[in-house]
């Protein structure tokens, strides 16, 4: 079977992992990442892993022309970077590229920009990659349905260095319709990868649905999750909500 190629965006704490899942997947090659820093690195990702492999050429963001993408191309662009990083790949869609983007915190303009993209090339865009959150979000959304009266409260917790508030956490209070301002509970502390948890309180119960990320190769995998479900598909915005909202309908047992 021919493989998936894959570009990465942004090599960095995630970005790593995320790499590190596509170059141990058989079904797919690493291309190439892009990555913005400087600094002395390997030239290839597999390398700068600790892998005794040259694949996954590391391509620094000054070396991405116009016609990189034709010069360079691949099936998938995965970006794991920063909120201005779809700035620098909009010639990917041109180019037919389907586009996942992981990033999570982004502004108004360039969410606007990375939806424009949807009318030429398939594009998933979810703050919260992994499987896990994703069944949260969704069974959350179910429950509010089931009990509108409950209390709700979201949960997120992260490592020390997170500055902004979680866009999961945000997204999950936008599915539940709670002002994110009064509802979102933010907690920094140590070294924590990603922690979220929904509370419905009623009075004489409490429901509690939670997610750890135990570790950044979480997000590597739901990457890849979402690239074989976005292959061959036709331009569109797609979710991660979706294709699990899909699967509940399909194996959701009947009594
Ligand atoms: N959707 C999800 O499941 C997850 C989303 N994230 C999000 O992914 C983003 C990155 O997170 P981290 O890896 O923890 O941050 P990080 O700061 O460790 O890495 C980001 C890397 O992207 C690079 N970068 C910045 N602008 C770039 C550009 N224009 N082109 C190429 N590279 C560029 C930076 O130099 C840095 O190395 C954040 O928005 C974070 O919230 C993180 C984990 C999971
Ligand atoms: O910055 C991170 O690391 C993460 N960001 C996400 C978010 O803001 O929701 C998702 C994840 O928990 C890790």
């Amino acid at each position: 079977m021919k493989k998936i190629k894959v570009g990465i965006w942004g090599f960095g704490k995630t970005g790593k992992l995320i790499a590190d899942e596509f170059l141990k997947d058989s079904r797919f090659v690493l291309s190439w990442v892009v990555r913005k820093n400087k600094i002395k690195h390997s030239k290839f990702a597999s390398s700068d892993l600790g892998y005794e492999t040259n694949i996954g050429k590391i391509i620094p963001i000054s070396d991405v022309s116009d016609n990189f993408f034709l010069k360079n191309p691949v099936d998938i662009l995965v970006d794991f970077s920063h909120n201005y990083g779809v700035h620098s790949y909009k010639n990917a869609a041109k180019s037919g590229i389907a586009i996942i983007s992981g990033v999570s915190n982004y502004q108004p303009e360039e969410l606007s920009l990375l939806k424009s993209l949807s009318e030429i090339t398939p594009v998933l865009y979810s703050p919260n990659i992994t499987l896990g959150v994703t069944f949260l979000m969704v069974a959350s959304h179910v429950l509010k349905k089931i009990i509108p009266n409950a209390d709700i409260e979201i949960i997120e917790e992260h490592f020390k260095g997170k500055t902004e508030v979680s866009g999961t956490a945000k997204k999950i209070a936008q599915t539940l319709e709670l002002d994110e301002s009064k509802h979102i509970n933010s907690i920094r502390v140590g070294g924590i990868v990603g922690r979220h948890e929904v509370i419905f309180g009623m009075p004489n119960q409490t429901i509690r649905l939670s997610h750890s990320s135990i570790s950044r190769a979480a997000f590597g995998q739901g990457a890849i999750f979402a690239a074989k479900h976005l292959i061959g598909k036709m331009p569109g915005l797609y979710s991660m909500e979706s294709i699990i909202a899909d699967m509940v309908r399909k194996h959701c047992p009947t009594y």
